[in-house]
């Protein structure tokens, strides 16, 4: 049996996963500037929470994975420092505004109306000091980690440690959200009827 000791995946997850609260209506996000964050106020409970292994997601220092939820954009408002806001690839289908000073991703947003997810933002949620966030649910874009430099031996490890801790482990997004990406293009295409 692979071990799993020492496998770390992400501070928010690493030491067990807190449940998200019912009721729980949001938060403001910091970035991590000492002096003058950049501050944007999530109004709604997140979705589909999960932890990401993609190259692209913000990951704080040491983890081999993001953790990132998705929320309305309509819920997201720019508090303060939204001149340090830049984004980092905007030929990206998700445009991720990082702070130019400390490089924290505070919101990924989709532009293109053609897109599946069109209408939701991707934020993470452990940038906000407040308990109650919906939980991470699964584990996405698992193999990606070795594009990052993880070493492709540790894979064993790190999927044993992610089904460990509940997040079944995927080299894309969950199931759902596969078929829900499906579902969308074959409406468009008109193999199913819109
Ligand atoms: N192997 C690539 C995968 C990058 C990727 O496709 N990431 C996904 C998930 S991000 C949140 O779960 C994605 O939708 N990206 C769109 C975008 O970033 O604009 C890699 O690791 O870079
Ligand atoms: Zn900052
Ligand atoms: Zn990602």
């Amino acid at each position: 049996m692979t071990s799993t000791e020492g496998v770390h995946i992400h501070p928010a997850v690493d030491h067990g996963i807190a449940k998200g609260s019912p009721g729980f209506s949001g938060g403001v996000l910091s970035c991590h500037c000492a002096t003058n964050p950049v501050r944007v106020r999530v109004g709604a409970q997140t979705a589909h929470n999960h932890v990401c292994g993609c190259t692209k997601c913000w990951k704080p220092d040491d983890a081999v994975f993001s953790q990132i939820a998705v929320v309305s954009r309509d819920a997201v408002e720019v508090l303060e420092g939204a001149d340090k806001l830049e984004v980092v690839d905007a030929s990206a289908a998700i445009q991720r505004h990082r702070c130019r000073d400390c490089g924290v991703h505070m919101y990924g947003r989709i532009e293109n109306k053609d897109h599946p997810f069109y209408g939701l933002d991707f934020v993470h949620t452990e940038l906000s000091g407040d308990a109650g966030w919906s939980a991470p649910e699964f584990a996405a874009f698992v193999s990606s980690v070795i594009e990052s430099g993880v070493d492709p031996s540790r894979m064993d490890g790190i999927r044993s440690r992610l089904r460990e801790l509940g997040l079944d482990p995927y080299d894309a997004l969950s199931p759902p959200l596969m078929d829900a990406i499906a579902t969308h293009v074959a409406k468009r295409a008109g193999a199913l009827p819109a």
